[in-house]
């Protein structure tokens, strides 16, 4: 499914990413973790196709389609999806809206029908109470004064509603309360299924207890310097990146 090759890349002139190699199969979910500053961010805006992150070497393909020759709004409608460590606030956009805007421009790009209001409207009812997500909340401006838990769950509250086919979660652990983090990992894991793939980009073991991984790798100094089972998370919580610090 997704398919990344001797990536390097740079922001700001700064090259972050610096080799990275790694396969997610369709239907697996990895576990990508690693220090403070290791590129993990810059790769999942890299693969999303953010402005100011320039590939200099190296491939991502999904399905073996080049990823980094599309436009960041083609790479959406391809299925790609990022949900953000830190949620933007969009003041003026109701969540409704928002959502709406962005489900129907991706069905549009596919040459799918626009989803009809009532329809819309049923299936957000839906799936926001089994996000234990007030309605009313989607009435507000998107994020704005959003508590962090709530901007979390609204993060997966959008991928529950555009079903993306390739699911990138940037540590959406931090900031939710310890039932929040049950409800999203459910969310998550109701997304699981053979035809996707997901890369789920944690500090913290804990929510690999929730959302468990196929394969677990260390993203240390912009590449994959170790990688390995569910087991590999409980070393580094253990142990610590000390070991992979210096293979890196
Ligand atoms: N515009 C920029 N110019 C220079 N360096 C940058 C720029 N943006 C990010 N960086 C640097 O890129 C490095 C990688 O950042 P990134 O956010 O990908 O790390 P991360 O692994 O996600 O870290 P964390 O675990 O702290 O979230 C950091 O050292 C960061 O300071």
């Amino acid at each position: 499914m997704l398919s990344i090759k001797n990536l390097h890349a740079s922001v700001g002139g700064t090259e972050i990413l610096k080799g990275l190699t790694l396969d997610v199969p369709a239907g697996e979910v990895h576990a990508i973790m690693g220090p403070n500053g290791a590129g993990k961010s810059t790769l999942s805006y890299v693969l999303t196709g953010r402005e100011g992150y320039e590939v200099t070497k190296g491939s991502a393909t999904l399905d073996g389609e080049d990823l980094l020759a599309l436009a960041a709004n083609e790479r959406a409608a391809r299925g790609v999806f990022l949900s953000f460590q830190y949620p933007l606030e969009i003041p003026g956009v109701p969540a409704l809206t928002f959502i709406r805007t962005a489900l129907n421009a991706q069905r549009k790009a596919r040459g799918e029908p626009e989803v009809a209001a009532p329809a819309f409207l049923k299936l957000a009812r839906e799936k926001a109470a089994a996000l234990k997500i007030d309605f009313d909340m989607l009435k507000r401006a998107l994020n704005v004064g959003f508590s962090g838990g709530e901007k979390k769950r609204m993060e997966i509250l959008q991928m529950a509603m555009l079903e993306p086919r390739f699911l990138i979660l940037d540590e959406t652990d931090s900031g939710l309360d310890i039932d929040a983090l049950k409800i999203v990992s459910e969310g998550v894991n109701a997304l699981r299924s053979p035809e996707r793939g997901m890369l789920v980009i944690t500090h913290y073991q804990r929510l690999l207890d929730h959302i468990r991984p196929d394969r677990v790798h260390v993203l240390s100094a912009g590449r994959i310097v170790a990688s390995g089972g569910p087991e590999l998370a409980l070393e580094l919580e253990r142990e610590g990146y000390d070991k992979y610090a210096r293979a890196a």
